[in-house]
Parts: structure tokens; C-alpha cells; sequence
């Protein structure tokens, strides 16, 4: 739909009444666990050329004729293992942050602050929510990628489409976004008290907890992209905040996907590695992920575990993200607020 084509229903509120959105934003997910759901959401999030920055000649053939016939049967047996009932773990994650961050920011009435979320791929989708935003009357948007750590590939193709909808509104909403909190001393104290108390909730002490990052092709990071200098930084200031001196700690990057390198040291060859040196006791945490999702739930406290175990280990806990939980809730409320100061 083009703006000149856009319409409001006979029975809609007023469009912009002076109301402040926030919208909180996550990567995406299927819709359901099955193979045709994976394969649409991969074709979608897989052609976005932040993602992959092959030129799309050489790149769509093979999206096409291998990936896309190979990889969703794959996906969908791993999505079918961590689904639950309301959905996709980060589906169901995003959407209680956003109700428990409404709680936080006061009801919705006319003018006040309206939380929702959505996608950058499936659903609910940018557009689709900026709009709702715009038909209930707010006039300005507080969009918020929930990436502590930038990259092109996540942050900046999230504002990317909510820039592409603005496009499509004869009469904009304002926009503002969220920047990267990687950093933030609200951040890595949640993180350092989140992560402490879990360690601490184990029945075991661990050698070693391990960082574990999504990984990138090393080529961005050669091209200028920041995000293996945000998750290296988030791990220095997570390790000094955590302040356990017995405790190793390792930064890996997890999730390859292709034949090109990718970040190094790979979480998977860095379970094996330590099993085999004799490291009998692990612990995982993901600080770069806002919620839980199948990169945490699967590849790591599923396939991580076996292939720790398998080459010799002895004990494994996979940590919890910040999620919904009162220490992440407290941090997202702390970030929101400052970045809503002078529209509320
Ligand atoms: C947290 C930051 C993320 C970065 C950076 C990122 C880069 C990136 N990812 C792929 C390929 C895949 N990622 C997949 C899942 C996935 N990725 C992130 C986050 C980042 N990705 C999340 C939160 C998830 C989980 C989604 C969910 O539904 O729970 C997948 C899909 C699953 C699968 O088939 O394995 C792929 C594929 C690339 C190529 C990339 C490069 C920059
Ligand atoms: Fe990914
Ligand atoms: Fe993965």
C-alpha cells in the first residue's frame, strides 16, 4: 500500500492525538514449527542484503535452490524442540516485555505512553505495528531494537524498515530509536546481578563460564561493522562487574552459518576443546541476547550440552537471558525512560 491509497475503518480512533509509542523490536521467528512457516521466514530474513552481503545474482540462486530445500526441514525439527504454548520463545518473550513494560509506563489512555512489539521478519511486522501506533494516536515513537550490541545485520535493518513504513505516511509519525546499550553501566550491572545469582542458584561451582555471542562473517567486522568490538567490550565490563576472580572466562561467538569464516573462537569447537583439556564444569551465559530464543534454548542448552558431555565434560547449565525477569524488566524501563525524557 502506497500512502496515497492509505485508509483508516469508518469505526477508528482520530489519527494522532499527541500519544507517545515505544516499540520494542526483535529479530524474528516462524510462525509455527513446520517446515513451510521456517522456509518462508528464512526466505524473508535470508534476502535481506544486511544480512547476507552477497551480490543478490550470486546469492539468490543459491538461497533458492540449496538453502531453502535443505535448511527449514533442519530448522523446524530444532524450533519443534524449544516451541512452547504461546509460540515461539522470542515471540512469546518479546510480547511479556512489552505487556510488563505498559505495567511499568502506566495504563493507556489518550496521550499516554501505548508499548507494543513486533519483527523485523514474520510477525507482527514493523509496518504493520507502526501503523496501529499511528491509527491509536501517537504521534511519536520510541522504536527499540533489543540489541545490546549494534550490527548491521540487526539493529540497522530494523530501523531500516520502520524507515521504509515512515515512507509509506503521507503524515509521519516522529521517530526516535533506541541506540545500542552494549555498554551501559544499567546494562552490565543487570546482566552481572542476573548472571550472579543464577551461578550462584547452581548445584555445582563451574570451572568456567563461557560468553557466548551470535556470531558474524569476519568480513564485517573488516568493513567497519562494530558489533565484535561491542559483544568483546560487554564481556570486558561483564567480567570486571561479576568480580569473581576464581572463575575463568571465556568470549565465544556462536551460530555459523556457511562456508565463510565467521568470528572466532566458535562456541561449539570451544565446548569440545575445553572437554577435551579436561574442563569438567561449564556454565553459558548469552549476554548478547535480550530474550531466549533457539540460538540459546537450542543451539546452546540442547546441542552445547551433548557435545560438552560428549567429549568428556561433566556438568552443564545453560543460563537464562534477562528476559521478563524483574532485573532485565528494571534495566528496559531505566533505558526507555531516559530516552522518552522530554516527550513525557
Ligand atoms: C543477536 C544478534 C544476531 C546477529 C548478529 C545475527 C546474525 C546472523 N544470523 C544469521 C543466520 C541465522 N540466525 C538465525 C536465528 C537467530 N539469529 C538471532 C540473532 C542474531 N543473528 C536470533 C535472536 C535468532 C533466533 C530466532 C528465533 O526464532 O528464535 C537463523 C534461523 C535459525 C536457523 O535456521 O538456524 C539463521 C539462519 C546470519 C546469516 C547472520 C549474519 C550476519
Ligand atoms: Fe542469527
Ligand atoms: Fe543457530
Amino acid at each position: 500500500m502506497t500512502w496515497q491509497e492509505q485508509k483508516l475503518p469508518a469505526d477508528h480512533p482520530p489519527v494522532k492525538s499527541g500519544g507517545v509509542g515505544v516499540l520494542l523490536v526483535n529479530l524474528g521467528t516462524p510462525d509455527a514449527p513446520d517446515t513451510p512457516s521456517v522456509r518462508r521466514y528464512l526466505k524473508q530474513f535470508l534476502s535481506d542484503r544486511r544480512v547476507v552481503e552477497i551480490p543478490a545474482l550470486v546469492w539468490q540462486p543459491i538461497l533458492r535452490g540449496i538453502i531453502l530445500n535443505t535448511r527449514p526441514k533442519k530448522s523446524a525439527h530444532a524450533y519443534s524442540q524449544v516451541w512452547t504454548d504461546k509460540g515461539s520463545p522470542l515471540a512469546a518473550i518479546t510480547a511479556e516485555q512489552a505487556e510488563k513494560l505498559q505495567e511499568r509506563l502506566g495504563p493507556v489512555r489518550e496521550g499516554d505512553v501505548r508499548v507494543d512489539w513486533a519483527m523485523r521478519y514474520g510477525n507482527p511486522s514493523i509496518p504493520d505495528r507502526l501503523q496501529a501506533m499511528l491509527n491509536a494516536g501517537c504521534e511519536r515513537v520510541l522504536f527499540a531494537p533489543l540489541y545490546p550490541q549494534y550490527s548491521g545485520a540487526t539493529t540497522a535493518t530494523a530501523v531500516d524498515d520502520a524507515a521504509d513504513a515512515l515512507k509509506a505516511m503521507r503524515w509521519q509519525l516522529s521517530l526516535r530509536t533506541l541506540p545500542p546499550y552494549h555498554d551501559d553501566p544499567v546494562h552490565i550491572a543487570a546482566l552481572a546481578r542476573d548472571i550472579g545469582a543464577q551461578l550462584d542458584a547452581l548445584d555445582f561451582a563451574p570451572e568456567l563460564l563461557l560468553l557466548s555471542f551470535h556470531g558474524m562473517p569476519q568480513r564485517t567486522l573488516e568493513l567497519g561493522d562494530p558489533y565484535h568490538c561491542h559483544c568483546r567490550k560487554t564481556a570486558r565490563l561483564l567480567e570486571e562487574a561479576l568480580a569473581r576472580p576464581d572463575l575463568r572466562i571465556r568470549t565465544t561467538f556462536q551460530s555459523r552459518f556457511g562456508p565463510a569464516k565467521w568470528l572466532e573462537p566458535a562456541t561449539d569447537d570451544v565446548l569440545e576443546e575445553e572437554a577435551k583439556a579436561g574442563t569438567k564444569s561449564i556454565a553459558i551465559a548469552a549476554p548478547g541476547f535480550s530474550a531466549d530464543c533457539l540460538e540459546t534454548l537450542e543451539e546452546l542448552a540442547i546441542r552445547g550440552r551433548e557435545q560438552f558431555m560428549e567429549a568428556g565434560g561433566e556438568k552443564f547449565a545453560a543460563l537464562s537471558c534477562l528476559n521478563a525477569g524483574e532485573t532485565g524488566m528494571d534495566m528496559l524501563e531505566t533505558l526507555i525512560r531516559r530516552e522518552l525524557s522530554g516527550w513525557i
